[in-house]
């Protein structure tokens, strides 16, 4: 195809604007007309780059035997097709993209926030606390003799017995507190505003319903005089200026007294 420089569009629309004013004087309508067939033809190019950049299958050879009107049509489908593709390949990106932020700030076998999510949690409520937010609590949870469980009733079971656990203490909590799976058979429960009076109130109301789990459902109904699951809890309120870990490591320490005064019961520690 021989190299044509490339006309101004504006001028000639506007040309042929010219055309329809009845007062306009006398024009050359064939130079007029030639040009927009080569607006026409200029467009179609860029029409056949474009697909040519996104669609790198398409054969477009074959169109050269179609009329003008009909190569252009069937341009725009095939556009219309390839804007289609990308709406839906943007949309799976979004939806992947969310599916991954959800795996990485989740645990798989509870859906219960990780530990990741609960150290960003932390971390933006301590920025909240300099700017004078109400304070917090913290629970650290563990299930008493949990590898007994293993041991007598296989992982699996284990398993099931942490699902239920992690279920029993949502039951408990508000939907602005937050339990996290904080580590093997461990659960960190954040209580944004508590007093630890009011935290203590919500850890016993936690080692009731885990005490209430209908164990032999839990393991399959296998065996009929199951001790109950029991936990420890551990309670710690946010004292001002501390890092977030000093918070924990307070209610880790509360969670090992409990441990230490026979399990299934809560302590705290102030300092
Ligand atoms: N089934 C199952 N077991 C797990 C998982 N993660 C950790 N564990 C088990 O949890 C058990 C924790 O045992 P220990 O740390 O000895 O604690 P414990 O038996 O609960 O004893 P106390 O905490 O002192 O009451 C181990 O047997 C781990 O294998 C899990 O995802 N699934």
């Amino acid at each position: 195809m021989p190299f044509l420089p490339p006309l101004d569009e504006d001028i000639v629309v506007d040309e042929v604007q010219s055309l329809l004013d009845e007062n306009s004087p006398d024009t050359d309508w064939k130079a007029i007309t030639q040009r927009l067939l080569a607006v026409h033809e200029q467009q179609k190019r860029r029409l056949d780059k474009l697909l040519r950049i996104s669609d790198g299958f398409g054969d477009l050879t074959h169109v050269e035997n179609l009329s003008l009107t009909e190569q252009y049509k069937k341009q725009l489908r095939r556009l219309q097709k390839i804007a289609r593709i990308s709406d839906l390949y943007q949309r799976t990106m979004v939806e992947l993209n969310e599916s991954l932020k959800q795996a990485a700030l989740h645990d798989p076998l509870t859906g219960l926030p990780n530990r990741r999510y609960m150290i960003e949690r932390l971390r933006e409520q301590v920025a909240r606390e300099q700017r004078g937010a109400n304070g917090f609590t913290l629970l650290m949870l563990d299930i008493d003799h949990f590898k007994g469980i293993n041991d007598q009733y296989g992982h699996e079971s284990g398993d099931h017995v942490l699902m239920a656990v992690a279920t029993a203490i949502q039951q408990c909590l508000r939907e602005y507190d937050v339990c996290a799976r904080w580590g093997g058979e461990e659960f960190l429960v954040f209580l944004p505003g508590k007093a630890v009076v009011d935290a203590q109130v919500v850890a016993s109301r936690v080692l009731d319903q885990v005490r209430r789990i209908d164990v032999g459902r839990v393991l399959g109904g296998a065996e009929q005089s199951l001790p109950a699951i029991t936990l420890s809890a551990g309670v710690a309120e946010y004292l001002p200026k501390e890092h977030y870990e000093e918070t924990i490591k307070r209610a880790d320490q509360a969670l090992y007294d409990a441990k230490g005064q026979g399990r299934d019961r809560s302590a705290s520690r102030a300092h």
